[in-house]
């Protein structure tokens, strides 16, 4: 399969003692509660049990090491909040008024990590709102076929669902226009007060993003009461995910984006992003030195990799930068939340930094290869085959349409 960007400079990450690991040696043990949907292999509705209780400071995995076992029953692997919307697939390429059909799939950033992590075997939830119309009950239908518990989502009798649509040129490596009809939606009346914030509570992991902040001021309370560093909370993962379009004027996010990143324990951010919003645009040193509060940063760099800045034991601030596999690209959007849901499903299984940027990068790849924005990932065994990858190995994977599927493609 001919590569589409090139290749990417020799890795300098250091090998952890799983990536010494021989291909095909078991993955070591996940640490999802027993009973969840997912350690039962399951691929149908959620069937977890309610979230009963607040996980004790103990439980909540070590924001910049490997992450504690919990052993409490309802607790979540990752809640993820944030607005799921039907989504548009063009039949073909071209601007929005000649496209002739559409394809319906499911999107929304935060829901499409819950997919991609409920797909890996962890015990997934999201939470929201959507409308009490055929497109609400078709998301939460769909959510729940992939494994995610919908339970906690609240319909709205008054609003409707959100759906976007989406346009493609006709390139291969195709730039995806993204047209939203979401303004006065279900998910836009979250606030504090509407959503059940003790299910937020009941988790390893709360997933969120800067999209949600954006949607109206009380989505904006609850993302900074959320943000807001407490003892008592889940490790707080946030993908800054800039999209000026939301926001009244495109400027009004970037100081807000950055406030919130300051109180998570883990944040997401591109490069380009990172420029775009706060004008930082000395690479990823410099987007640290902007940000250091976050006790993991992961910086993506598209197709040159991702690094990430992890603050160890004494302060001291490791750096890890893993390359990208080759990727034959179908369609862009949605890559960044399948980085996410890799990187989180490798820190949930307490694999070390370096790994967790490769599962992220494969995760990636598997949503860059499918038109759609959720990411059907590899088995596992795969992918931590591949994770286990010499640098040299590493550096020539050429991932392209169908590979998860067959694997036997992806090497090089
Ligand atoms: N051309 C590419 N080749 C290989 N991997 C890529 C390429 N582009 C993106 N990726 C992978 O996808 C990840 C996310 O990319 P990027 O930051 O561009 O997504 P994003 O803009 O956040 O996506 P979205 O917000 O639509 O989900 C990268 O960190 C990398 O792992
Ligand atoms: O952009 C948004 O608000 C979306 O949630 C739509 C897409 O699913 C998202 O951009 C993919 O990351």
């Amino acid at each position: 399969m001919p590569a589409q960007q090139p290749q990417p400079p020799e890795t300098a990450d250091a090998p952890g003692p799983a990536e010494a690991a021989a291909p095909g040696t078991p993955a070591p043990a996940d640490v999802r509660p027993a009973g969840s949907p997912a350690a039962a292999g399951a691929r149908g509705p959620a069937t977890a049990p309610a979230a009963t209780g607040v996980p004790a400071a103990t439980d909540v995995p070590e924001a910049a090491g490997v992450p504690a076992v919990s052993g409490a029953a309802g607790l979540a692997d990752v809640v993820c909040l944030g607005e799921s919307m039907v989504t548009f697939l063009p039949s073909g390429p071209g601007p929005l008024a000649d496209v002739p059909s559409f394809h319906r799939a499911i999107g929304g950033a935060e829901s499409n990590v819950a997919c991609a992590l409920a797909l890996s075997g962890h015990a997934a939830k999201w939470v929201g709102r959507v409308g009490a119309d055929g497109f609400g009950t078709h998301l939460l239908d769909a959510l729940a076929a992939y494994g995610v518990d919908v339970r906690s989502v609240v319909r709205d009798p008054h609003r409707p669902t959100g759906v976007y649509f989406r346009t493609a040129d006709d390139r291969a490596d195709a730039s995806h226009e993204v047209v939203y009809y979401r303004a006065g939606s279900a998910a836009s009346a979250m606030s504090p007060d509407t959503v059940p914030l003790a299910d937020l509570r009941a988790t390893r992991v709360l997933h969120l993003s800067g999209i949600t902040a954006a949607l109206s001021p009380g989505c904006l309370a609850l993302m900074r009461t959320l943000c807001a560093r407490s003892t008592d909370r889940p490790l707080l993962s946030f993908d800054v995910n800039h999209r000026p379009g939301l926001w009244a004027s495109g400027d009004d996010g970037a100081p807000v984006l950055l406030e919130l990143a300051r109180g998570a324990d883990l944040v997401f951010v591109g490069e380009d992003e990172a420029a775009d919003a706060w004008g930082i645009r000395g690479g990823p040193a410099a987007i640290r030195a902007a940000l250091p509060e976050p006790a993991v940063l992961v910086v993506k760099q598209g197709a040159a990799g991702a690094t990430a800045f992890v603050r160890a034991a004494g302060n001291e601030t490791e750096t890890h930068h893993v390359p990208a596999p080759l990727v034959t690209p179908v369609a862009p959007v949605g890559a960044g939340d399948a980085f996410a849901a890799g990187f989180l499903s490798a820190t949930l299984r307490g694999l070390h930094v370096p790994l967790r940027l490769r599962h992220g990068h494969l995760m990636a790849a598997a949503a860059l290869t499918v038109p759609g924005d959720v990411a059907v990932p590899p088995p596992r065994e795969y992918a931590d085959e591949l994770a286990a990858l010499g640098p040299d190995a590493w550096g020539r994977l050429r991932l392209g349409p169908g590979w998860t599927g067959r694997p036997q493609e992806a090497r090089a």
